[in-house]
């Protein structure tokens, strides 16, 4: 039987979050660290274990079908491969920072400026859509520490935290993109590899909506109920069940982790009491 071949990165800020990814779809192999190619033992999917920067090339040539990598690396990259979907994890903004103490009004600041990064292509593109000449200066790692050495005025550099910038003296002033994990596919799968991508997707649906939502209980008095199942839309429509005490229910319901704590406000204000709210394993709509 044929499998479907999935890069992943072998160490650094996508792995424990891709691995995870994997084992919440409930596909096991064996955990040999150094094993860089393993074969998952319950699904036809072969996981091969790369340096982050290969993966979108190797999904180009065939040699993987699919692969988890930063939007920010297909960006950069512009291979000839298809974004297949978000994946909500190693969110992060590709921006422009400067000394902390320098003054800064726009972004005509940087006309004739050096300026350090590790994604030249994007940085290039974007002056140039702007009109604006500046110096790139390519370096692979450590850009923070750049302009403190001379190397550069300023940088284009992933945040997260921002804690990195801080500890090296520079301040953020441009927001070039945001990006997250994605996964990535060749352009021409084979007929059975794209049946394999079919099951694994309905997979990442349902553990990426369980991540998103939780399961809210609560009790309400009946006179509130109508404007309770206003709030709570669910996933069809709310489950009331009546208490034992005369004039209560109980509402099932789901609500987006995004929305739950203003929801949980415009509840209370409803009366609603002993509000519970679970975690869900998974969810298919
Ligand atoms: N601070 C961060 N917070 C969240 N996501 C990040 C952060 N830094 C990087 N990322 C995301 O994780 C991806 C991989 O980052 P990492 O630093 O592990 O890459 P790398 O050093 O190039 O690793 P490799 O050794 O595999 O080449 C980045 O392309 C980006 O999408
Ligand atoms: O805003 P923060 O939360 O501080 O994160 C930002 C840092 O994270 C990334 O580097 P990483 O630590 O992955 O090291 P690297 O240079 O090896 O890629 C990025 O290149 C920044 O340096
Ligand atoms: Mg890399």
């Amino acid at each position: 039987m044929s499998k479907l071949k999935i890069a992943i990165q072998k160490s650094g800020r996508l792995s424990e979050k891709s691995l995870e990814l994997l084992k919440e779809c409930g596909i096991k192999f064996p955990d040999f660290k150094s094993k860089l190619k393993n074969s998952a033992t319950n699904f036809p999917l072969e996981i091969l274990f790369l340096r982050d920067d290969d993966i979108p090339k190797y999904v180009e040539q065939g040699i993987v079908d699919i692969g988890i990598i930063g939007e920010n690396e297909v960006l950069e990259q512009d291979k000839n491969v298809i974004v297949v979907r978000k994946l909500g994890f190693a969110n992060c903004r590709l921006s422009l920072a400067i000394p902390k103490e320098t003054d800064y009004s726009n972004l005509s600041f940087f006309k004739g400026k050096k300026i350090a990064t590790s994604y030249p292509t994007i940085v290039r593109n974007y002056f140039e859509n702007k009109n604006i000449f500046a110096e790139i200066v390519e370096i692979s790692g450590s850009v923070e520490i750049a302009p403190s050495i001379g190397l550069a005025d300023t940088i284009a550099d992933l945040v997260s935290s921002g804690g990195t910038l801080l500890h090296n003296g520079l301040k953020e002033v441009e927001e070039i993109l945001r990006s997250e994990a994605v996964l990535i596919s060749n352009e021409n799968l084979p007929a059975e590899s794209e049946i394999i991508l079919e099951s694994f997707l309905f997979r990442i649906q349902a553990v990426v909506n369980s991540r998103e939502n939780k399961y809210i209980l609560l009790n309400a008095p009946n006179e509130s109920l109508d404007q309770i199942i206003n709030i709570l839309p669910g996933m069809k429509s709310p489950t009331v069940l009546p208490l034992a005490e005369s004039g209560w229910s109980s509402i099932h319901s789901v609500v987006r982790e995004n929305e739950f704590w203003q929801i949980i406000d415009e509840l209370k204000k409803c009366g609603a009491e002993g509000i519970l709210v679970i975690p869900i394993e998974k969810m298919v709509l």
